[in-house]
């Protein structure tokens, strides 16, 4: 049996993750923290899922990792410096691991390496995400992630960035500039979490699309990170090695 607790369990991730946790033969749902209580209470387990929120999650990562508890987080707004910055914590015990993933999704894991493998083939790449209106960060790490995909593909392709014609744009309509390529955020009743990636060449238009129509479309993932962190110590990142 893996002993499980959650961070931000009243949330909407926490609370699909307990039920899913809680059904599962091998997974024991040992301890729960909501906000303001201690994190002491998760001090037995052996692994601690975070769902709390993009200000609180590096402190639970430390606070996790000094115990030896591993851990799988769920929280968006994991950049570059955020990653590294996990990296140093981790490195305070080699035995601990982490995985971080931008979306468990095992649909919108594919979505993201299809990204990456179509970049090199098109002149033009855009991004558009849409989200319930109670997410509170903007653009989704999805769409940062995808989007950094897209970029790297690209530069390892030699390509150039991806110019148009806009000479002035005073009210953002091109969305944001994640590494040269275009993000733009809907955030609407109706939706959980989709994306569109959307690329286009000469006479053509290809277009990546997923929607995730409920929370329990990321519950495969979250439990695989649970079984699959306790075997694979430092960060790992996305569940691209996961899923392999
Ligand atoms: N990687 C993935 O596949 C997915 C990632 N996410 C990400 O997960 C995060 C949570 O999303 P979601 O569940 O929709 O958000 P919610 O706002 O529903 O949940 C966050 C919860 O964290 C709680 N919280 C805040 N601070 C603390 C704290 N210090 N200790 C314990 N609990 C705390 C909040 O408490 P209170 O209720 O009191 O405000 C809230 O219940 C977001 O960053 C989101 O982007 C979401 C879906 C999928
Ligand atoms: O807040 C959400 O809901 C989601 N957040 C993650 C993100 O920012 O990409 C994952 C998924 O899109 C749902």
């Amino acid at each position: 049996m893996i002993k499980v607790g959650v961070l931000g369990a009243r949330g909407r991730m926490g609370r699909a993750t307990c039920e899913a946790v809680d059904a599962a033969d091998d997974l024991e749902l040992t301890a729960t923290v909501v906000r303001d209580e201690p994190l002491d209470k998760v001090a037995g387990c052996d692994v601690v899922v975070d769902f709390t929120l993009p200000g609180t999650v590096m402190d639970n990562l430390a606070w996790c990792t000094d115990r030896g508890i591993h851990t799988v987080v769920g929280v968006s707004g994991f950049d570059a410096q955020r990653l590294d910055a996990a990296r140093g914590i981790l490195a305070a015990d080699p035995e601990v691991g982490s995985v971080i993933a931008p979306n468990f999704g095992i649909g919108a894991v594919l979505m993201m390496q299809f990204a990456a493998k179509a970049a090199k083939h098109f002149d033009s790449a855009e991004i558009i995400e849409a989200h319930h209106p109670r997410k509170v960060d903007a653009p989704s790490g999805t769409a940062v992630h995808t989007a950094r995909l897209i970029a790297a593909a690209r530069a390892e392709a030699g390509l150039d960035g991806m110019p148009d014609a806009t000479e002035t744009d005073p009210m953002g309509a091109r969305g944001a500039d994640v590494d040269g390529v275009h993000v733009h955020a809907i955030r609407s009743a109706g939706y959980v979490a989709s994306q569109e990636v959307r690329f286009g060449g000469p006479g053509e238009r290809f277009v990546i699309s997923h929607d995730s129509l409920d929370r329990e479309s990321f519950m495969p993932g979250v439990l695989l990170a649970i079984r699959e962190v306790v075997k694979r110590p430092g960060l790992t990142v996305g569940l691209d090695d996961l899923l392999d």
